[in-house]
C-alpha cells in the first residue's frame, strides 16, 4: 500500500506528534517506509492542493491530511478549517483516492495536545487506520 501524507507546519509542535502517530501506525499495519511520502505545507489551508497532487499522481492508494487549527489563536479559524475539511473531502470524491481528514480543530492548545498523543489519543493514529482500512475496502471493490 502506498500512502501520501500532507502535513501542515503551522502549529508544528502538534502536527509533528500527529505525523509520528500516523507513521508508527502505518508501520504497524505493514506499510513499508519506502511506500510512504511526506510533504510539508505551510498550513492547513494548503493541505488540499497537495493532497490532490498525491491523489492524481497514480502513486498513492490513500492520502492523509494532518493539521491543527486552533480557534483561540486565529480570527480566520472557520475559513482555514473549512478549506481543509471541504478540500480533503473534494479530493476523495474527485479522484476516488481515500483522502483522510486528520486535522485537529480545537478551541485551545491544551485540547490539541490531548488529541495528539495525550489523554484523548492521537488523531494521526486514527487517520492512518482510516487510510489503511478505506484503501483496503476500495481495493476489494474495484
Ligand atoms: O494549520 C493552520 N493554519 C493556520 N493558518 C495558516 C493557513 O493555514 C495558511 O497557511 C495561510 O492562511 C496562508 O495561506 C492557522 N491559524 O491561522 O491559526 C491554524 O491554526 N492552523
Amino acid at each position: 500500500m502506498r500512502v501520501g501524507i500532507a502535513c501542515a507546519r503551522f502549529n508544528e509542535v502538534i502536527t509533528k506528534l500527529l505525523l509520528d502517530g500516523a507513521l508508527e501506525t502505518l508501520a504497524r499495519c505493514g506499510v513499508r517506509d519506502s511506500d510512504i511520502t511526506v510533504a510539508w505545507v505551510p498550513g492547513s489551508f494548503e493541505l488540499p492542493v497537495v493532497a490532490h497532487a498525491f491523489a492524481k499522481s497514480g502513486r498513492c492508494d490513500a492520502v492523509i491530511c494532518l493539521g491543527a487549527v486552533i480557534r483561540g489563536e486565529t480570527s480566520h479559524y472557520d475559513m482555514v478549517a473549512g478549506q481543509a475539511q471541504g478540500g480533503a473531502g473534494a479530493v476523495s470524491m474527485d479522484t476516488g483516492v481515500p483522502t483522510i481528514f486528520g486535522v485537529l480543530t480545537t478551541e485551545n492548545l491544551e485540547q490539541a495536545l490531548n488529541r495528539a498523543g495525550g489523554k484523548s489519543g492521537n488523531i494521526g493514529t486514527n487517520a492512518a487506520l482510516a487510510a489503511v482500512e478505506t484503501a483496503s475496502v476500495l481495493a476489494a471493490i474495484n
